[in-house]
């Protein structure tokens, strides 16, 4: 099944049972499924596999960043896999991310989205002047998209903020934002934000949302309201 919103849920969970108990909650028809750091370094590929075998297409965040044979070789892995999604660091460089675009180039059957990520949404310009880059994120997302669309690869993660400015020069790229917040929900570790609505109109293809649904009170109403939203 082709899933044809643009919500992806994050299942940022310590185990396994909290995972498949938001899952539970959620129709595959109206949202996706990330499964990060955490998830996958205690449940590992079976969590994958549970998830896909509920009908849910998977976006596997592991944002990969390593030398160019080793990342290459992990996006195999995931491809293997069977997810529908993969990331990798922007910033470990052109011959990383070509390395990656052309393992999947050269595998039979279906292949996930390779996407880069640029500057994190939890960053600020003071975050970047932190480790030694003077400039401000917008401008650091655009350079490092230039490097992802030389490599070939399918979409970016950045802010929705940087929407507009990436789809002027690099339309081709599929926009997966994280950072998103409903109207009054709690902001927390995210800088770079913009509601689900605002995010759509900007030029987003992808809406990241973790805690505004996984740790609501009523998580399938609170995605309820995002389709809503997007829909109104
Ligand atoms: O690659 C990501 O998904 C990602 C990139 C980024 O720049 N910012 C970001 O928040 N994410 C992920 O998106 C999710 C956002 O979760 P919430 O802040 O709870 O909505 C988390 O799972 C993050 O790991």
């Amino acid at each position: 099944m082709s899933c044809q919103t643009p919500i992806i849920v994050a299942l940022d969970f310590p185990s396994r049972d909290a995972a498949l108990d938001l899952a539970a909650r959620l129709d595959p028809a109206l949202c996706r499924v990330k499964v990060g750091k955490e998830l996958f370094t205690r449940c590992g590929p079976a969590i994958v596999e549970t998830l896909q075998a509920q009908g849910f297409e998977v976006f596997l965040d592991l944002k990969f960043h390593d030398i160019p044979n080793t990342t290459a070789m992990a996006v195999k892995a995931a491809a293997e896999l069977g997810v529908w999604m993969v990331n990798v660091h922007c910033s470990g460089g052109l011959r990383m991310m070509a390395a990656c675009r052309e393992t999947l180039d050269t595998l039979n059957g279906p292949k996930p989205l390779l996407i880069g990520v640029t500057v994190l949404t939890s960053m600020e310009r003071s975050d970047l002047a932190g480790i030694g880059l003077d400039v401000e994120p917008q401008a650091q997302v655009l350079r490092l998209a230039g490097l992802a669309a030389e490599a070939g690869l399918d979409g970016l993660v950045c802010s929705a903020q940087e929407a507009p400015a990436l789809k002027a020069v690099q339309p081709q790229l599929q926009l997966v934002t994280p950072g998103i917040r409903p109207a009054g929900s709690a902001q927390d570790d995210q800088r770079r934000i913009l509601t689900p609505r605002q995010a759509l109109d900007v030029g987003s293809d992808y809406l990241v949302i973790g805690r505004p649904i996984s740790q609501a009170a009523d998580p399938a109403a609170a995605l309820a309201a995002v389709v809503a939203e997007l829909r109104g």
